[in-house]
C-alpha cells in the first residue's frame, strides 16, 4: 500500500499545499484526488458527494488538473492546447464562439504566451509547456485546481507569478511543491506526507517547523519570518548530514 491512514479536509477557496521527500507519496495522494486512481480503501468526496460517483462530465466541468509531465499535444498550438479548456463545456466538436476566443487569449496573455501563440506546443520550453497548461486551466474554469509540482519547470519569477496567478482566481486549489518556501507564502493550510503517511496538517507557521523540516527532511534549517508575508522562512545549513546521533540537533 502506498498511502496510509490519510484524512483531511479542504475548504472551498483555500489554497492546500502537500509537501513531503521525494517519493512521500504526493503524487499518489494527488491522483486520488484526480479521479485517476481509485483507493482500494477510503472515499475521496468533491462537495460531499464520492467523486466516483460524480458523472465524469460534471467532473471534468469542475476539476482541472496541472501535471509535471506534459502529455504529448503533436501538431497542437499553444492557442489550440489552451483552447482544450473548453471541451469539458462545449464538447470535443463545438466550435469556440467570440467570448470563448477572447477567454483564450486572455489566459495565455495572463501566463505571458502571447508571443508564442501560434507556435507548436511541443517547441516550447519546459517551462513555457508549463504556463500553457496552467493558461488551460484558467479556461477550464474549474472549482477546484489540482497541481503536481506546478512551478518544477519555471524560473524564479514565473514561479512567483503563476502561483499569485493560480491563487487570484479564488477556486480551491491544492498543489504539492518542492519548494518548501513558496509553499509558506502561499499556502492557507499546509499537509506533511512521509513514506505514505501524512504526518502532519496545518497553517504554514504550524508545519514549517525546525523539528518538522528534521524529522521529515533530514534538514537543518533556521526558521525566521518573512519581512513581507510574516509567514515561516527557511534558512537552511549546508555541511549538515543528518543520522541518528545528531537527529535533533539545530545546527553545524
Ligand atoms: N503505480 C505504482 N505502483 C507501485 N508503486 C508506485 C506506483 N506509483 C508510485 N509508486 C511508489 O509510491 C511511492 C510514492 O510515489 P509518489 O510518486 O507518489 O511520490 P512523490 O511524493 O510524488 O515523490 P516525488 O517528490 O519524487 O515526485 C514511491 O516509492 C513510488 O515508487
Amino acid at each position: 500500500m502506498i498511502l496510509d491512514d490519510i484524512s483531511f479536509s479542504v475548504k472551498k477557496g483555500s489554497f492546500t499545499g502537500i509537501l513531503g521527500p521525494n517519493g512521500a507519496g504526493k503524487s499518489s495522494l494527488l491522483r486520488c484526488l484526480y479521479r485517476y486512481v481509485k483507493p482500494e480503501q477510503g472515499v475521496v468526496k468533491f462537495n460531499y458527494q464520492d467523486i466516483w460517483q460524480i458523472k465524469p462530465s460534471d467532473f471534468a466541468k469542475n476539476v482541472a488538473v496541472v501535471l509535471q509531465e506534459t502529455p504529448s499535444h503533436f501538431n497542437l498550438t499553444v492557442h489550440d492546447v489552451v483552447a482544450l479548456g473548453l471541451i469539458p463545456h462545449k464538447g470535443i466538436f463545438a466550435r469556440a464562439n467570440k467570448t470563448d476566443d477572447e477567454k483564450i487569449v486572455q489566459a495565455i496573455k495572463q501566463v505571458g504566451l502571447l508571443h508564442k501563440t501560434q507556435q507548436n506546443f511541443e517547441h516550447l520550453s519546459g517551462g513555457e509547456k508549463q504556463r500553457a497548461l496552467i493558461a488551460r486551466a484558467i479556461v477550464q474554469s474549474p472549482s477546484l485546481l489540482i497541481m503536481d509540482e506546478p512551478t518544477a519547470h519555471l524560473d524564479v519569477r514565473y514561479q512567483i507569478q503563476i502561483m499569485e496567478l493560480a491563487k487570484s482566481l479564488g477556486i480551491t486549489i491544492i498543489a504539492s511543491f518542492h519548494d518548501l518556501n513558496l509553499a509558506s507564502a502561499m499556502c492557507d493550510n499546509i499537509l506533511v506526507l512521509n513514506q505514505g503517511k501524512l504526518v502532519c496538517q496545518g497553517s504554514p507557521k504550524a508545519v514549517l517547523t525546525r523539528e518538522m523540516l528534521s524529522d521529515v527532511f533530514g534538514v537543518c534549517a533556521h526558521i525566521s519570518e518573512h519581512h513581507q508575508h510574516k509567514v515561516p522562512h527557511i534558512s537552511y545549513y549546508y555541511g549538515y548530514i543528518q543520522n541518528e546521533q545528531d537527529k535533533g540537533d539545530n545546527h553545524v
